[in-house]
């Protein structure tokens, strides 16, 4: 232990941002990390500081949605794999105690899981690169090992909320040994209005019930958006850009779990929103627009109108293109 810098102390706080996946059309292939405007934190955070022996401690606004039992948290999960890998390499890592602020509520479509891998993940490379004077994983290992630990809970893995969440901005999975993810060019004037109805749409039962095969026709379709809509991007076509955002492959059979989904999508479009969907398996949904004050009137409509119940809540965000951060807390 005596080659390693002194953390004794020190706290370090990991942020890991909320994020939408597969943005209509792009299922488990694109995703988008976001930000409210109004400096609102719409991401999980989690502190690290060195201890006897390993702990977790939930806090938040979302804590008592989780399971009591600490080992069942995904960040638990985190820790433990994290630990025997580097052990697995011959680096015994002193224990830490972890501190979850679960902000993002559980089964919202905002990639709630994926934040609190990131964070953790984020943050125990970001500590121990600190203790050990460089961090254990790069960026494309860590990212691999988030996409494992998000797969464990979710029935899948599937890169597009972890993949934006720590990269930031808009990303496309490549899903190559060499290169997950892909960050893509995005359309910088761009409001994007978050609501969250409060109701708990499981991810496993929402994968559950699409079907197993997709048509001819929407296989060709799907294929086409994706293309077109990247095209569109590098050449900055906004038009051409959200006339790409339908959604083939999820919508039109998860929106039965969504009360009122129809009605907002009118709603939207009518006043101002160049494309409307749904954020991860639900019940979030976004919409996307070009004009502030028609995003504060959609995010105004939907609070009043597609929320559920007290636990809900809309944003208008803009895409968080930082992505998972870290910082000394030390008092
Ligand atoms: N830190 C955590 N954050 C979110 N969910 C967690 C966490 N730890 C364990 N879980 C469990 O993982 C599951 C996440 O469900 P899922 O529908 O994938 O949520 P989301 O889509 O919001 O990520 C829930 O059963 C939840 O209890
Ligand atoms: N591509 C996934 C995204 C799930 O996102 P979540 O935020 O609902 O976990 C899917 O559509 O199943």
């Amino acid at each position: 232990m005596s080659e390693l810098n002194d953390m004794t102390g020190k706290t370090l706080r990991a942020f890991a941002p909320a994020s939408t996946g597969n943005v209509s059309l792009g299922f488990d292939l694109l995703g988008a990390a976001l930000k409210p405007i109004d400096g609102t934190v719409l991401g999980d955070e989690v502190d690290l500081e060195l201890a006897d022996e390993f702990s977790l401690a939930v806090e938040g606004a979302f804590a008592h949605k989780l399971p009591a039992d600490p080992d069942t948290n995904i960040v638990t999960r985190c820790y433990q794999h994290f630990v025997k890998v580097m052990s697995e390499k011959g680096v015994e890592l002193p224990p830490v105690k972890m501190t979850l602020h679960k902000h993002l509520p559980i089964g919202s479509g905002l990639g709630s899981s994926a934040a609190s891998v990131v964070a953790a993940l984020h943050g125990l490379n970001e500590f121990y690169g600190q203790l050990l004077g460089d961090v254990p994983f790069n960026q494309h290992e860590l990212l691999l090992i988030m996409g494992e630990l998000e797969g464990q809970i979710s029935g899948s893995v599937h890169y597009d909320n972890v993949a934006p969440c720590y990269l930031g901005g808009l990303t496309l999975m490549a899903e190559q040994a060499d290169t997950l993810a892909l960050q893509l060019p995005t359309f910088k004037h761009w409001y994007w209005v978050a609501c969250y109805s409060g109701i708990t749409v499981s991810t496993a039962a929402a994968r559950d019930i699409l079907p197993k095969q997709v048509s001819m026709p929407n296989t060709l379709k799907f294929g086409r958006q994706l293309a077109v809509f990247v095209d569109a991007l590098y050449r900055q076509d906004e038009k051409l850009a959200v006339n790409m955002m339908t959604d083939v492959i999820a919508e039109p059979y998860r929106k039965s779990l969504l009360p009122h989904f129809d009605e907002s999508r009118e709603f939207a479009m009518q006043n101002g929103a160049m494309a409307f969907g749904i954020s991860g398996s639900g019940p979030t949904v976004f919409a996307v627009c070009d004009n502030l004050e028609q995003a504060q009137t959609i995010s105004t409509w939907l609070q009043e109108n597609y929320i559920q119940n007290d636990t809900g809540f809309s944003h208008v965000c803009q895409l968080d293109e930082q992505g998972a951060v870290a910082k000394d807390i030390s008092a």
